[in-house]
């Protein structure tokens, strides 16, 4: 008999198995007031609290027998390959970051990287590499002997928090994004490394990649079986979501892509900063957005030709559910004052995770939103995020499902 499979997602809402999570380490210690703006935290987060809420996360998670995946641990074992190790060291080294270093700092990194244990080299390329850290030493090449003492040679990855914005899955086939911001880009190098290296994913087919036009987890929404739906805005662009609709549909893995415009700020940064799904045919939505959310339903021509067709825009939740093949997507209506919205959005109201259909898991502060969700049936698993949520995420932007009970079981 054929094991079951370890990998693959299907919905938004079918019963989650299997999670990856990044329990924030000593990249947070990196941030400072002079870099956290850069580094799109927006405070500076009280460490230990952050890793004793993520902790309480990782635990109702457990606790509903979802098998809990740290990233770290996935990275740590795939670098014990020399061929991951030599990939991730090149990686890392090049690109625009890579020469800002210049020759000496640079082989001083590689053989630094490919000398340290597993562990250790997992730190190196997460928590980054300080000038003072090195022993180049100033005075001993210009680049370490112009940056300040604390400046980085390699940059901390405190974003590695929000997991779901490095990688998204699609039935069994995995999209590692292309992060739109400088200071996220190297998160997709990872989790590129992990989906072709570590023996867990062997065999998976990659979708995407970290080369490729911007797309982020956050902003992809799997609607339904096949259906996907994509914020296009601050970080996804057009040609990124154009991009992963050609690729979902040679690879069968979706027939319809809606791209849907979201304001290009800070507050609305992915879709799912507005809207999540709370059930197989319910969302829940930012109420200033809801109104005026429109979708472009892109399909393919014929399928198998390769060639696009864009419908006209609609208004999302009437794009929606006709690419989903239901009568209606319903909006669980919030009904919250304009000003309550809008704070309970800011801290991530609108950010659940689906466990399974009309259970999901919300940040307990936003108290209005979560009483309106538990007034239309959905059960509210309520985490703590006061320290977590300062880099502006929520327990869906904390989660990159790796596997989900299929939503419609197959027949036969
Ligand atoms: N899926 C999400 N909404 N992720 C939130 C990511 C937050 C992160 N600080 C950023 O600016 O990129």
């Amino acid at each position: 008999m054929a094991s079951p499979p370890s990998a693959g997602v299907d919905s938004e809402v079918g019963r989650l198995r299997s999670v990856l999570l990044h329990r924030p380490g000593p990249e947070l210690e990196r941030l400072t007031p002079h870099n956290h703006d850069r580094l799109l935290f927006d405070g500076i987060p009280w460490v230990g609290q952050a890793q004793d809420e993520h902790d309480a996360f990782a635990a109702a998670l457990r606790e509903r027998d979802v098998e809990v995946l740290y990233l770290t641990d996935l990275l740590t074992d795939t670098l014990r390959d020399d061929d991951a190790r030599a990939a991730v060291v090149d990686t890392t080294l090049a690109g625009r970051s890579g020469r800002d270093l210049g020759d000496a700092v640079r082989g001083h990194l590689r053989a630094l990287f490919l000398d340290a244990a597993p562990e250790d080299l997992t730190r190196l390329l997460t928590a980054g590499v300080r000038n003072d850290e090195v022993r180049v030493g100033t005075g001993a090449t210009l680049v370490t002997s112009l940056l300040a003492p604390d400046g980085f040679l390699v940059d901390p990855l405190p974003n590695l928090l929000f997991t779901r914005d490095s990688a998204v899955w699609v039935r069994d086939r995995v999209a590692v994004t292309s992060l739109a911001t400088e200071a996220r880009r190297r998160e997709a190098h990872l989790t590129d490394l992990v989906y072709r290296h570590h023996p867990r994913f062997a065999g998976t087919g990659l979708l995407h990649g970290h080369d490729r036009e911007p797309v982020e987890g956050g902003d992809v929404l799997l609607l339904a079986p096949g259906v996907l739906a994509v914020g296009v805005g601050e970080r996804t662009t057009a040609a990124g979501a154009e991009r992963l609709a050609r690729e979902a549909f040679a690879a069968r893995v979706a027939t319809t892509l809606l791209a849907v415009p979201i304001p290009r700020e800070r507050a609305t940064m992915h879709l799912d900063t507005v809207c999540t799904m709370v059930d197989v045919d319910r969302v829940v939505m930012y109420p200033h957005v809801a109104d005026s959310l429109t979708a472009y339903a892109v399909t393919e021509h014929e399928p198998g030709s390769g060639e696009l067709r864009v419908a006209a825009p609609e208004p999302f939740l009437v794009a929606a559910a006709k690419a989903m093949q239901i009568d209606t997507l319903h909006r669980i209506e919030t009904g919250l004052d304009p000003v309550t919205a809008e704070r309970e959005q800011w801290d991530d109201g609108n950010n659940t995770l689906a466990l399974a259909p009309r259970l999901a898991v919300a940040y307990e502060r936003n108290d209005a939103t979560n009483a309106c969700l538990e007034a239309a049936g959905i059960e509210v698993v309520r985490i703590a995020g006061s320290e977590i949520g300062s880099g502006r995420g929520g327990p869906r932007c904390l989660s990159c499902p790796v596997l989900r009970d299929p939503l419609v079981v197959p027949e036969g």
